[in-house]
């Protein structure tokens, strides 16, 4: 996939694309400092969640594998998550990349790596505790068909069993940003902004963090 926007003038002159992962577990508000960030430091928020539920209503054979997916709180092959991604960000002329929900596991990983070529600049991690996600996806009243207390408490263990293993990954990189999510909307939109902030040496030293999440 070529995501090197080219200047202006058609030169050779290429402007790197900047990707920023954003995970944490279900609840821990991603997309809701995902529209934050996007509206005050100029990236665009692709949420793959969102893709995906998209999909499942073009009544393709794929959306509906992904439905049944989705509903049991497990992960959609990466082929297809990263394919539609992909469609996505070539759809869309900015060079800053917030993508909401990726990686999931090593295999999401692996699958955008192997694609595009490209790595994220660093990953935002929302750190929160499971009792919290678990009571702000049970008032979260949206409408998804995933926010039922069988459903969530699947979706906290692919979380620790799938998509810690990534974050470990990415600590080992020096890539990881970590943030205290369990706080106030604005508290953690306090830490992120430092995160953004141009000039801030924002580099930390991988985390000793271990997850202190019970597997379900
Ligand atoms: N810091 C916070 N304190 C209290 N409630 C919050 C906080 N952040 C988000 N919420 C609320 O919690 C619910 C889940 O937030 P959000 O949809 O942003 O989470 P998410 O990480 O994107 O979840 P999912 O993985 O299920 O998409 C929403 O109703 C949101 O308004
Ligand atoms: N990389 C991903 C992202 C999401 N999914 C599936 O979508 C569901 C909802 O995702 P949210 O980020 O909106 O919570 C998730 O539970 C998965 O079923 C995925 O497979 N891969
Ligand atoms: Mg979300």
């Amino acid at each position: 996939m070529d995501l090197h926007k080219e200047g202006d003038t058609g030169s050779a002159k290429q402007k790197k694309v900047k990707i920023v992962f954003v995970i944490g577990g279900p609840g821990s508000g991603k997309g809701t400092q995902c529209k934050r960030i996007a509206q005050q430091f100029g990236y665009t928020h692709l949420s793959v969640g969102e893709i995906l539920r998209q999909e499942t209503s073009s009544g393709s054979e794929t959306g509906h594998m992904v439905q049944k997916i989705m509903k049991e709180g497990k992960l959609v092959p990466s082929d297809v998550t990263v394919r539609l991604l992909q469609q996505a960000m070539q759809g869309i002329d900015n060079d800053k990349f917030l993508i909401d929900g990726f990686p999931r596991d090593e295999e999401n990983v692996k699958a955008f790596e192997d694609l595009t070529k490209m790595e994220p600049e660093f990953v935002l991690y929302l750190d929160c505790p499971q009792d919290e996600m678990e009571k702000r996806l049970l008032s979260r009243n949206e409408g998804r068909e995933d926010d039922n207390i069988e459903t969530i408490r699947k979706r906290l263990k692919v979380f620790v069993e799938s998509t810690l293993p990534t974050i470990e990954y990415y600590e080992s990189k020096g890539k990881i940003r970590k943030v205290d999510a369990g706080k106030s909307i604005d508290e953690v939109f306090e830490s992120i902004k430092v995160i953004f902030s141009p000039g801030k040496d924002n580099k930390m030293p991988p985390s000793k963090h271990k997850c202190k999440c019970l597997i379900l």
